[in-house]
């Protein structure tokens, strides 16, 4: 599939994705988010690639779906075509890790997205909102949901019924974003914390994801037991005897994936 609205890069075991709409800010309209699908199953089918990145060209990672696009939609038009469920079905299929590095704006398909992925890493401009109130609608990708787990339902509550923005410093008091960085840093990074962690043992890698991700589906005894159970099948993975001779021997260890 030859690409028009994203750029891929692949940098040593890491699959780098760059929305690139820079003229309507990174806009998700229906090609990128497919372009965006399409890249993310390739990199998630090759076993060279450990780890992923989304970042976004230009002073935006998103500003959102494309508002343009969307307009003259009716209901049964998002409704038959499933609109949003039929690429986050696919997408949220994806078992290797996904960084979103967000610089500039990240607003409402454009922060649910970023929310979709693992963690965040934010420049210092980032700027998170789910201003689609604006527009006469709600967010319908996520939004409502995970902001309201990931920063409280006070904050979410008025970020959702104002669109008023965080910046980078209140999203990472708020716990929406993993860290801030500086921005020209941003991208190299995410592909930094992305490499060390596609040096990882795979088989570790994508339980640990699974397991913090189930930390939202269950409750707390259920999530528990469920962290436990694959805890010990990691005593059936080679790796897990190598990594912990490898500690004992004071080497680094030569994980093999199995
Ligand atoms: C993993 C794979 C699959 C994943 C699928 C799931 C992903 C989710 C995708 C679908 C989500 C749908 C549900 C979602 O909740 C709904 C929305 O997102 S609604 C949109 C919400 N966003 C907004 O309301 C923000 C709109 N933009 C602005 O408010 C402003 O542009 C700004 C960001 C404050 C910046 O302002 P300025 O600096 O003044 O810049 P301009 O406004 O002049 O913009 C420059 C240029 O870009 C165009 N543009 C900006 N935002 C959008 C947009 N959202 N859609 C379309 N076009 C946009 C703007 O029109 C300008 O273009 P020009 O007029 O110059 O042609």
């Amino acid at each position: 599939m030859a690409y028009e609205c994203i750029l891929t890069d692949t940098r040593g075991p890491v699959g780098l994705i760059t929305l690139n709409r820079p003229d309507a800010l990174n806009a998700l309209n229906k090609q990128l988010m497919d372009e965006l699908t399409d890249a993310l199953m390739k990199y998630e089918a090759d076993d060279a690639i450990g780890a992923m990145v989304i970042t976004g060209s230009s002073k935006a990672f998103a500003a959102g779906a494309d508002i343009k696009e969307m307009q003259p939609k009716s209901y049964m038009d998002v409704y038959m075509e499933d609109f949003i469920t039929a690429n986050w079905e696919t997408a949220s299929k994806v078992r290797k890790p996904v960084i979103a590095a967000v610089a500039g704006y990240a607003l409402g398909g454009g922060c649910e997205l970023a929310m979709m992925c693992d963690f965040i890493l934010a420049g210092e401009n980032a700027k998170f909102g789910q201003p689609e109130i604006n527009l006469g609608v709600i967010p319908g990708a996520g939004g409502t949901q995970r902001l309201t787990r990931f920063v409280g339902k006070s904050k979410a509550m008025e970020m959702v019924l104002t669109a008023r923005m965080m910046d980078a410093e209140e999203a990472e008091r708020s716990g929406l974003v993993s860290r801030i960085v500086p921005v020209d840093d941003l991208v190299e990074e995410a592909v930094s914390t992305a490499t060390k962690i596609a040096e990882l043992s795979r088989p570790s890698v994508m339980i640990a994801k699974e397991s913090v991700n189930k930390a939202y589906e269950t409750m707390l005894r259920d999530g528990i037991m469920f962290e436990r159970r694959v805890f010990h099948s990691l005593f059936a993975t080679e790796d897990q005897n190598e990594g912990m001779a490898a500690f004992a021997e004071k080497r680094k260890p030569a994980f093999k994936n199995r």
